[in-house]
């Protein structure tokens, strides 16, 4: 896949949501083409963050813009953005080539042009002879390869990751990062990425948001915010506070 699709700025303006007692409000804006590693306390808002750009949350008050569109009020399927979640993101009984094309059509009616589209994510995800395989004979790596060939064949401007590698062993992550970084370098595409692993942030030469209680409490580069010189609440966070 060579195509670019582009990035669209994400944008969040005095967004407030509350659940319960556990009040958030985000104040961020995430330029086109950017990656973005959202990193923070257990709780402290980074899945609910990604749920409000992606439409399954919706803001008691404040604006959500992806590229100019003003989102705050559409339906999930109809925002310009693709989710990949930690797991069950595929559908047991189709194989992975129907999988994936679900990305296309969600009732399965492929063009010939959707085909193309399938086949060309299969191999850039490295899953070439593993189509007519069900998700229960694939390896966990390689579920999430399906996952992300699906959200390709989506084009959508905005990739939304939620600790989609976080089950994954150390090698694999690595593997599953290099894997972003290079589709980011061909789609151009805007990356929001939750982890608990700050060094991703490193690895992905990528934009550090760290919430805290439901607010962006620093953001920045990581190599800044990771360095000696970074925020203290931050360092607590990391363990690295004398
Ligand atoms: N569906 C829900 N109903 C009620 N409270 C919720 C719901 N989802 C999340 N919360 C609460 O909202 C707060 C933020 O949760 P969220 O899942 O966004 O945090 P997180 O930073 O992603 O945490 P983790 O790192 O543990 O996944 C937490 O206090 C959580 O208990």
């Amino acid at each position: 896949m060579t195509d670019k699709t582009g990035g669209a700025k994400v944008a969040l303006e005095e967004v407030r949501f509350s659940y319960g007692e556990m009040r958030m409000h985000f104040d961020l804006s995430v330029p086109a083409a950017q990656i973005a590693a959202i990193i923070g306390p257990s709780g402290s808002g980074k899945s609910t963050l990604l749920n409000l750009i992606a439409g399954f949350e919706t803001p008691q008050s404040g604006t959500i813009h992806i590229g100019h569109m003003n989102v705050t009020r559409t339906p999930p399927a109809e925002r310009p953005v693709s989710m990949v979640f930690q797991e069950n993101n595929l559908f047991a009984h189709l194989d992975v080539e129907a999988n994936i094309a679900l990305g296309r059509s969600p009732k399965l009616k492929l063009t010939a042009a959707d085909r193309a589209a399938v086949e060309s994510a299969i191999a850039r995800v490295g899953l070439a002879g593993k189509e007519k395989r069900k998700p229960q004979a694939l390896s966990g790596g390689e579920k999430q390869r399906v996952a992300i060939a699906r959200a390709l064949v989506r084009n959508r401007p905005v990739l939304l990751l939620d600790e989609a590698f976080a089950s994954l062993g150390p090698a694999l992550r690595i593997q599953m990062l290099d894997l972003i970084k290079a589709l980011h370098a061909e789609t151009a595409m805007t990356v929001l990425m939750v982890t608990h692993h700050p060094e991703d942030a490193l690895h992905l030469d990528a934009a550090l948001i760290f919430l805290e209680n439901g607010v962006v409490a620093a953001s920045g580069s990581a190599s800044d915010l990771l360095s000696d010189k970074g925020p203290e609440a931050l360092k607590r966070y990391m363990g690295t506070t004398a």
